[in-house]
């Protein structure tokens, strides 16, 4: 599609004007970074304890390089990619993110936005500042998150919520029985302040409201969101109240993605959720490969944490992913510019990658294979 060639040349003409332009990750992070109040940028920055599994998630990319062809013709690429019966443009979606108004005052409903023009998946956070119908109205393809709280009611009463205003999947996150040690965020004192930009899901709940009222506290709030007793039990249980497509968001090892596709999952994000619950966590793209070959074929494979850069995307394609999640750097054009700034980031990186696909040799997504890349010693 030459994706990348023409964002280069509008990219131009737009730099003739301003002389300035932000193009890299380090330049989304550091306008944000001085954008935001310190506790608002530590949220979305910082991760848990040391941010060992931040530092590793970085560092997996460089384990990996590219070996190019030549000679190959690769003027005509297609990145487009089929999942869950739907055709999208490139194999790039938006991973949930929660409390977005945060970040800008329309929050996830400026995301989304981004998202539905671009027509690549937006995966709408529980935890979202608006309603789920809200967000819905701004995007065609999107896929609801859940965490399991203590509540099952609540649980199903979203599920059905998701499905009545059409929500093409579920996407439950497995990988944070409780909230992480996120040391920074704790010597900012962010936790308390914050709660209330998560609560547009649950102050429009039925049964939220019937039962815990329309005043929700912020342990009223961990009550419904996280739940250290959650098992096997609680995906059996969200199995039986939807046939929507259940894309599990978390899995790092691959025992559990092969329990997960036994117990009905159609599809598995690996994801250390960018190292912000478990400190030392393996790096997601190292755990990718295992369970690619766990899975075979049997369901798609996702995967984020870490992406920052089309080479990066390309590097997880490689591996065996079908479609690649961006997570902190959409956050950070939210941040910049709401929808526009969401759309330049996504725009960027998808144009880097589309330009390294040819510069690789190759011309579709499907050539991506283990066998492109070389690892470091
Ligand atoms: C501020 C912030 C909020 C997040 N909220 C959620 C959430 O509500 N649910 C979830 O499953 N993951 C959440 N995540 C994790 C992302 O979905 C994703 O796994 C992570 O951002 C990927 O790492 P990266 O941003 O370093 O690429 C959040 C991440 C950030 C930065
Ligand atoms: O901050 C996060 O990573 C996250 O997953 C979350 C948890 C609860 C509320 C909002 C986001």
């Amino acid at each position: 599609m030459n994706f990348g060639t023409s964002i280069q040349t509008e990219r131009i003409r737009d730099c003739d004007q301003t002389r300035r332009m932000l193009i890299t990750f380090e330049q989304w992070e550091q306008e944000a970074r001085r954008l935001l109040d310190p506790r608002s940028f530590s949220y979305a920055a910082s991760g848990a304890g040391d941010e060992s599994t931040i530092r590793a998630n970085l560092e997996s990319f460089q384990r990996w390089r590219i070996v190019p062809r030549i000679l190959r013709d690769v003027a005509d690429r297609d990145l487009s990619v089929k999942l869950f019966g739907q055709t999208f443009p490139f194999p790039v979606g938006f991973a949930p993110i929660g409390r977005q108004a945060m970040f800008h005052e329309q929050g996830e409903v400026a995301s989304a936005k981004a998202a539905a023009i671009l027509g690549i998946p937006f995966i709408q956070s529980m935890v979202s500042s608006y309603s789920l119908e809200k967000v819905a109205d701004a995007q065609p393809s999107r896929w609801f998150h859940l965490f399991f709280g203590h509540d099952r009611d609540v649980l199903k009463s979203m599920v059905l919520r998701a499905e009545r205003a059409g929500f093409s999947a579920i996407v439950p996150t497995l990988d944070r029985p409780e909230e992480g040690w996120r040391a920074q965020n704790l010597s900012l004192c962010v936790s308390p302040f914050m709660f209330r930009y998560g609560i547009g899901n649950f102050i429009s709940d039925p049964i939220v409201r019937q039962k815990y009222g329309s005043t929700l506290t912020p342990q009223t709030m961990q009550y419904l969101t996280s739940n250290p007793h959650i098992r096997v039990e609680d995906f059996r249980f969200l199995r039986s109240i939807t046939k929507l497509p259940i894309i599990v968001k978390g899995v790092l090892h691959p025992e559990d993605a092969n329990m997960m596709i036994n117990y009905g999952a159609d599809g598995l994000i690996v994801s250390n959720h960018g190292g912000r619950h478990l400190d030392g966590a393996i790096a997601a793209l190292e755990a990718l490969p295992s369970i690619v070959d766990v899975a075979e074929d049997r369901v798609p494979v996702m995967f984020d944490s870490g992406v920052r850069c089309g080479a990066d995307i390309l590097k997880a394609l490689a591996l065996g992913a079908k479609m690649v999640f961006i997570g902190r750097p959409y956050l950070y054009g939210l941040t910049i510019a709401g929808e526009t700034g969401v759309r330049h980031v996504i725009e960027n990186m998808v144009a880097d990658f589309d330009l390294n696909l040819g510069m690789a040799g190759l011309k579709h997504i499907s050539d991506l294979q283990p066998s492109i890349l070389s690892r470091n010693s």
